[in-house]
């Protein structure tokens, strides 16, 4: 109590006069000290230089801020309405970050002998009580029809799990249990794609397009090039929903566009497969690709296309055009980047014939024509 009586007494010692504030006086003699200093052009000169350095730190901070917000966790598994779980984004997530690495709980052949269920039975035995623990909390759907009521019930739900969790892993089907908390979204409403690393015995995830904060992130169950009925048909009978996904929410006029645009890409693909049997020459086959690409920007779907300009890298060394090579080749690396990770074996393949367009396995395989790069465009 006396100690605060002393400091409303000190406060109001050092107010400013009626008659006006004077600095000079209630200086205390460390601020002349200062004041002095701040006149000489020495102590100036110090100071832009420390600022110029505090700026460096700032910047190089900076970096490190970027590098930590990769590394904070890029989403969490969370239960979404009608979704059962899903996953979010906890933070923005980059185009081309790798957001999931993992290995799988176990592999099965993609065509099994014999009974499926003893299948699954079998390799379930070889999980620890862990790994069985995170399998059985897996979604599953019931088959059409029901369960077999002659088979014992687990191992049925267990296919079930299988079933309706597992990806293609190089020639087998994998079980990989945090990938398959992803929920589905067609053509340009998915953001995350898988890709199954043989070498490594891992399957990668990679984020596609930027991902803000707080959006579920999606990868896509089938081809989604296919019209919405089709797509809705494959899904409620493989997967057990009716997609409402952004693409399949359209309304229907727009949906008939978006259909459209989706069989145009699926048409020019064709088309552009046609060069390979010399049905197309070099110059137009680049131009399809040109094509593709802007239907797919106006689609919104990115995704293949680091395929797409590897096949236009095929063409141009196919016809000796070693400019539109490295070109080609570079955008090439810069999207299997994002699709596959830049440590994969397609970005430095591409990153060869970006070096070295005449070491392409397509080189001068036809006939020499300039057939174009992708230009500043793409
Ligand atoms: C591989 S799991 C995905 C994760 C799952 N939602 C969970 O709770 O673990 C596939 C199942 O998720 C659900 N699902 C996936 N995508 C969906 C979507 N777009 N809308 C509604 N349900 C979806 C379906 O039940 C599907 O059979």
């Amino acid at each position: 109590m006396s100690s605060m009586k002393r400091r409303r007494g000190l406060r109001k010692d050092t107010k400013p006069s009626s008659k006006g504030f004077d600095p000079s006086a209630s200086k205390t003699p460390a601020l002349s000290v200062l004041s002095d200093l701040l006149r000489r052009r020495t102590v100036w000169f110090a100071l832009i230089i420390l600022a110029a350095i505090a700026s460096a730190v700032y910047y190089d901070l900076s970096v490190f801020h970027d590098e930590a917000d990769v590394r904070r966790p890029a989403f969490k598994v969370v239960d979404l309405p009608g979704k059962g779980k899903g996953v979010v984004a906890l933070r923005d997530i980059k185009q081309g970050e790798l957001l999931i690495r993992e290995e799988p709980l176990f592999l099965l052949p993609t065509q099994i002998q014999g009974s499926p269920t003893a299948t699954v039975h079998r390799a379930l035995s070889k999980l620890n009580p862990e790994q069985l623990s995170i399998f059985h909390n897996l979604s599953y759907i019931e088959p059409t029809g029901g369960f077999n009521l002659e088979e014992e019930h687990a191992h049925q739900v267990a296919l079930a799990i299988f079933q309706t969790n597992a990806v293609s892993a190089g020639g087998a089907s994998g079980l990989f249990p945090q990938m398959a908390r992803l929920n589905h979204g067609c053509a340009g409403a998915f953001t995350a794609v898988y890709s199954w690393r043989e070498r490594e015995g891992v399957i990668v995830v990679h984020a596609i397009k930027p991902i803000k904060k707080g959006e579920e992130i999606l990868t896509t169950y089938t081809n989604t090039k296919k019209p919405r009925a089709e797509r809705r048909n494959f899904l409620s009978q493989q997967y057990g929903f009716n997609c409402t996904c952004a693409v399949c929410s359209l309304p229907d006029a727009l949906s008939r566009a978006s259909d459209k645009r989706l069989a145009h890409m699926t048409e020019l693909l064709e088309k552009l497969a046609r060069w390979g049997h010399a049905n197309i020459d070099g110059e137009e086959a680049i131009e399809v690709v040109r094509k593709i690409w802007d239907v797919g920007e106006r689609e919104g779907y990115w995704s293949e296309r680091g395929r797409l300009a590897a096949d236009a890298t095929w063409v141009a060394a196919g016809h000796s055009d070693a400019v539109a090579t490295g070109e080609w080749a570079t955008l090439a690396a810069r999207w299997y980047g994002y699709e596959l990770g830049v440590d994969s074996t397609h970005v430095q393949e591409m990153q060869q014939t970006r070096d070295r367009p005449e070491t392409h396995a397509a080189w001068a395989t036809r006939d020499s024509m300039l057939v174009g790069g992708p230009g500043s465009r793409l």
